[in-house]
């Protein structure tokens, strides 16, 4: 773990189930190779997962058994590892190689920009040599400028200790925010090509592993299973999902299973099937078993799994890796400290709007304070951000150069239209809000292409609340709740606190570790902060008094990510404006990232007691 890594708290842990074959898997990792530097809970480094990787692979061989690694996608974007250097994540991928990862795909994040995907062909699919999958996804070669597969389609492969053959593909969701340098094929239409046809005819596989940046619940998961099993009516398939930010694990039929290992490095995923047909010995047994566990990622639940103690666990390499870390972390400074928050600011623990909440602060502190264009002078402003462009809570204390990237990593600015009604640019906001059925979002059940919202929020359609009587309107009752204890820990069992409590299709046993729940609550898909005009001090009053209290034009400005979805919502809004022509962007070189930062050295001081 890094230095300044929180000690693991003990907590009470439930033991693997190990099978024939094993699988870990990570997904949605975004840079946070360094683990949690907050959060006990969370605090392992990739490096001490290449050691319990190791470990626990020494385990399953000496017991004849076979441990394969998964990853699933978006591992840049969301860490001041990844995001802060220039250009972006020059020591990632040489971090990321050390593991020995098995499959893996891409995620969205590795396609939003040309340099980000490029990245990808020319250095991350060469380092994990055959085993970076793309079933779905082309590029175009920046050496030749032909479009060719970003990676191998798929590949068969054979255990080494069982001899279970494995025909794997690496799919990405349906995704259509890349940059025009790669091209994604819908995998409805993949899957009838013909060189996935032919592959899953293939009779000498005893199982088929699809892994994908893909939600375990989507439709892109369905169609794929059904497309092997009109051809394959009983062989087991096994899925690994990403993209939710969630834990989750779906049963499709009584032979294939899909998991989902959350997000952020807090989650090692642990599958492990029994009962599967082998070379040698043939056909699998009628009714193989599948077991999952969400591994918290610490080293006191590593520990306990891989059965050593701390002066056996940790591997030369695995240190080495972690002393990697640290020392990208200190050539990027991110242990600088901007400032001191006074206190926590969470995306979805408490109701929206609140004084706690993220959102609140930034709606009527940051961007107020912020976001003002020169040229604009004297004209206010509805300024629209999307919930999804901030990504993690901020503690109290200090607020460092790494805290800065992981609240906003997102290279986004602003835009706007000029002198829209007022009445107008309101109503744009509450379009945005009535999403998922509006705009994007064609089908029940699809709220996952949502682009708007937090990735947590897309699978959930109401709010969580956990170990007591809470309705969200009591808000003193709640804020009561908050001072008195930690987030829902139960004062009879002390050694329970707060962290995930998944419930999936196989019960609510999955968590390795028992928490207590932490109750969570909707955000609307934007917010929508009201930008006063800049007045001098010298004539304040006097311009006051000429600024009406309600003025009837107001310049409509919005987070450029989120401008397809503005085209569609001003539509409906009876905005009739060409974005393309009558768009400027407001507030030059004004980034988010950049604002919130300012803001938190100018409001945030540290007081030294
Ligand atoms: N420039 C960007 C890129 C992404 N977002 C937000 O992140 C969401 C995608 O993240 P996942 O981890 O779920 O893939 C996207 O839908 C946006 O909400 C952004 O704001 N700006």
């Amino acid at each position: 773990a890094q230095p300044s890594a929180p000690q693991p708290i003990p907590a009470p842990l439930r033991d693997l189930q190990w099978g024939q074959l094993n699988f870990l898997h990570t997904t949605d990792t975004h840079g946070w190779l360094a683990g949690h530097l907050q959060e006990p809970f969370y605090s392992a480094d990739w490096g001490d997962y290449v050691s319990f990787a190791t470990r626990m692979r020494e385990k399953a061989e000496s017991e004849g058994r076979d441990l394969l690694l998964v990853d699933t996608g978006d591992r840049v974007e969301g860490n001041g590892l990844y995001d802060s250097s220039r250009p972006q994540g020059i020591y990632l991928s040489d971090i990321l190689k050390q593991q020995h990862i098995d499959v893996l795909s891409s995620g969205n994040h590795e396609l939003y920009k040309q340099n980000t995907s490029e990245a990808e062909f020319l250095t991350t699919v060469p380092n994990f040599r055959g085993n970076y999958l793309a079933s779905n996804i082309d590029i175009i070669d920046p050496r030749t400028q032909e479009l060719v597969p970003l990676a191998p389609r798929f590949k068969k492969f054979t255990t080494q200790k069982q001899g279970i053959r494995i025909l794997a593909f690496g799919f990405l969701f349906d995704f259509t925010g890349n940059y025009k340098n790669t091209v994604v094929q819908p995998v409805e239409e993949t899957i009838k090509e013909e060189w996935f046809q032919e592959a899953i005819q293939d009779r000498d596989v005893d199982l088929f592993l699809v892994v994908g940046h893909v939600p375990v619940r989507s439709k892109e998961y369905t169609v794929i299973f059904k497309e092997i099993r009109n051809v394959h009516w009983d062989t087991p398939i096994q899925f690994f999902g990403g993209h939710a930010h969630i834990r989750d694990y779906v049963k499709y039929d009584s032979k294939a299973y899909g998991l989902a290992s959350g997000r952020f490095m807090e989650t090692i995923g642990f599958i492990s099937i029994d009962g599967l047909g082998t070379e040698k010995a043939g056909v699998a047994v009628a009714a193989p078993t599948f077991s999952r566990t969400y591994i918290d990622n610490n080293l006191f639940s590593f520990l306990h799994h891989a059965d050593l103690d701390e002066s056996r666990f940790h591997m030369e390499h695995g240190q080495n890796v972690s002393r990697m870390i640290e020392d990208a972390r200190k050539a990027l400074h991110l242990d600088i400290v901007h400032g001191c928050a006074p206190k926590d600011l969470w995306m979805t623990r408490v109701p929206y709007p609140s004084d706690k909440n993220i959102y609140s602060w930034l709606e009527n502190e940051v961007l107020p304070d912020s976001l003002r264009d020169k040229s604009r002078h004297g004209t206010p402003a509805l300024a629209i951000v999307n919930t999804g462009a901030i990504r993690f809570d901020i503690f109290k204390g200090p607020f460092t150069q790494d805290t800065t990237f992981i609240i906003s990593p997102f290279t986004n600015g602003f835009r706007y239209i000029k002198d829209v009604p007022r009445e107008t640019a309101e109503r744009v906001l509450d379009v945005l809000n009535s999403q998922p059925r509006v705009l994007a979002v064609t089908q029940p059940g699809d709220d996952y292409r949502n682009e708007l919202a937090p990735p947590i929020q897309r699978n959930r359609d109401h709010d969580m609340i956990a170990t007591y009587n809470f309705v969200p309107e009591d808000k003193i009752k709640f804020e009561a709740l908050l001072h008195q204890v930690p987030l829902s820990s139960e004062p009879s069992r002390p050694n329970i606190l707060p962290g995930y409590m998944t419930r999936d299709d196989g019960g609510d046993d999955g968590d390795d570790t028992i928490h207590s729940p932490i109750p969570t609550f909707r955000v609307p898909n934007c917010i929508q902060a009201s930008i006063q005009p800049d007045l001098d001090s010298t004539d304040s009053d006097v311009k006051r008094e000429a600024v009406p209290a309600e003025p009837e034009k107001v310049d409509l400005v919005y987070v450029d990510f989120i401008e397809r979805h503005m085209i569609e919502a001003a539509k409906f809004s009876g905005l009739d404006v060409d974005f393309k022509k009558e768009s400027a962007v407001y507030m030059p070189g004004g980034r988010l990232t950049d604002l919130i930062l300012t803001w938190v050295k100018e409001n945030w001081k540290c007081v030294h007691e």
